[in-house]
């Protein structure tokens, strides 16, 4: 079992979160995140923080971290945290001076999230001074988020968990979603071509109507907080390298039901192979507000930033939409936490439905892109933590981040042009995913 964990190209989390859209990381560091996955899928019952002692205490083992886990449960029940329902005021308007532009100060930023600390955020100003995201509370008038909610709770019953085979048992993967697009024709698209870590999605829904609906208002908000973000970051607005510079448009949404406290979804980042690089997503949270964590990725070797590894935990009431940012599927990773208590909804119950509205884009689709020396169309990642190739694109064979999986080495530096798009694409302009030093050279 240590070797299937410690192996640097078997132990990444496909198995363990959905392989169809996320993606974690390529070094050693990451066996942390992967291990932990793994153990909140034996043990769903123990909050994270418990799950990670157990595994320190057993050297990093995942088995004898179950079994100790298993045998002091026999002793008494696992701890308990509290509902995520409190409110707290901005940490922002009390502690960080504002400048004189208007633009607030992210000095705590450093003191607030150590590592091994979660820093607990609610109001949108910490949101957005502390993570790469932004969020507007009560996004939906009352009665359009009601019948959106109660269409999605119709719909959930269809929706699927992932199996995955861990030492020599079926796990499920901790809740379970569905993947839909905006037609028929896409649907059928999505079925016979696209291809997810080697396989195609056999289930892919269209859009319903109240998502479809409310997908415009999405989509307004979306490119309204994108130009407002940059304008606050970015002194002049301008876009991250390899953003695209087109209108944010969502086409595709996978939908996720969390049935209770105890589901959940492990650290990754989304792929983006279809969405492309600096991807930008609207995710809508519905019925019982849990918390998403986010946390930076250290690049390997860098001690300077090694305080800031804490995380970051967003409260995502009801009828809220949180902006991941561009910075996000690159810089950062993401989860939903498992809670120990939760506030049923009057609607919901115990679930927590969310629509993550995306952007897939024509130029990606897999007609285009490369394939590996097995025919399977490559996977697009970003290098997240060597120091060296951070941050530049890469096209590769999907078995190289799938255990169990045989294929190719299939490796190539991805061409793309500022604005993120392939040699293949319409108003290509030149290839800037080049090592830093050579701005001119091919890779
Ligand atoms: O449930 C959420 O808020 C996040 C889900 C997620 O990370 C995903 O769909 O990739
Ligand atoms: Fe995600």
């Amino acid at each position: 079992m240590e070797a299937f964990i410690s192996r640097k190209r078997r132990r990444l989390s496909p198995e363990v979160t959905p392989p169809s859209r996320r993606t974690t990381e390529d070094d050693e560091a990451e066996s942390t995140d992967f291990k932990l996955a793994v153990l909140a899928s034996l043990c769903p019952d123990w909050p994270q923080d418990v799950l990670l002692e157990s595994l320190l205490a057993c050297d990093g083992s995942v088995e004898q971290a179950a079994n100790a886990l298993l045998v002091s449960a026999s002793a008494g029940p696992p701890r308990k945290r509290p509902a995520i329902s409190g409110h707290q005021s901005s940490l922002v308007s009390f502690t960080r001076p504002t400048h004189s532009n208007g633009n607030v100060q992210s000095s705590l930023k450093k003191v607030l999230t150590q590592k091994g600390k979660t820093l607990h955020v609610y109001a949108p100003e910490d949101v957005e001074a502390h993570t790469p995201c932004s969020i507007i509370h009560n996004f939906l008038s009352q009665d359009v988020a009601d019948a959106l909610l109660r269409e999605l709770l119709e719909e959930a019953p269809s929706f699927s968990k992932e199996t995955f085979t861990l030492f020599d048992r079926v796990v499920e993967s901790p809740h379970s979603m569905r993947f839909y697009v905006d037609s028929l024709a896409e649907a059928q698209e999505q079925k016979t071509r696209y291809v997810y870590n080697g396989s195609s999605i056999a289930d892919v829904a269209q859009t319903t109507s109240e998502m479809l609906k409310v997908s415009t208002l999405v989509k307004d908000a979306v490119n309204q907080e994108i130009g407002r973000r940059q304008q606050y970051r970015n002194p002049g607005g301008v876009k991250l390298k390899f953003q695209s510079a087109e209108q944010w448009q969502p086409n595709a949404s996978f939908v996720n039901c969390y049935d209770g406290g105890k589901q959940s979804v492990g650290y990754h980042s989304d792929q983006l192979t279809y969405l492309g690089p600096r991807a930008v997503i609207g995710s809508l949270s519905l019925g019982v507000a849990r918390e998403f964590r986010v946390r930076r990725i250290v690049p390997s070797g860098d001690t300077s930033t090694a305080d800031v590894q804490g995380q970051i935990a967003i409260h995502l009431p009801h009828n809220s939409l949180l902006i991941m940012h561009a910075e996000m599927q690159e810089e950062w990773k993401h989860a939903v936490a498992p809670a120990q208590t939760i506030e049923p909804h009057p609607l919901a119950g115990n679930k927590r439905l969310n629509v993550t509205y995306r952007c897939y884009k024509a130029y990606l689709h897999p007609k285009y892109t490369p394939r590996c020396r097995c025919k399977v169309p490559a996977v697009l990642r970003c290098v997240q933590k060597q120091a060296a190739t951070r941050g530049r694109y890469m096209w590769m064979c999907h078995s190289g981040y799938t255990p169990g999986q045989t294929g190719c080495s299939y490796f190539e530096w991805a061409a793309l042009d500022v604005d993120g798009r392939p040699p293949w694409a319409e108003g290509y302009k030149a290839n800037a995913n080049v090592p830093a030093a050579a701005t001119n050279a091919e890779p």
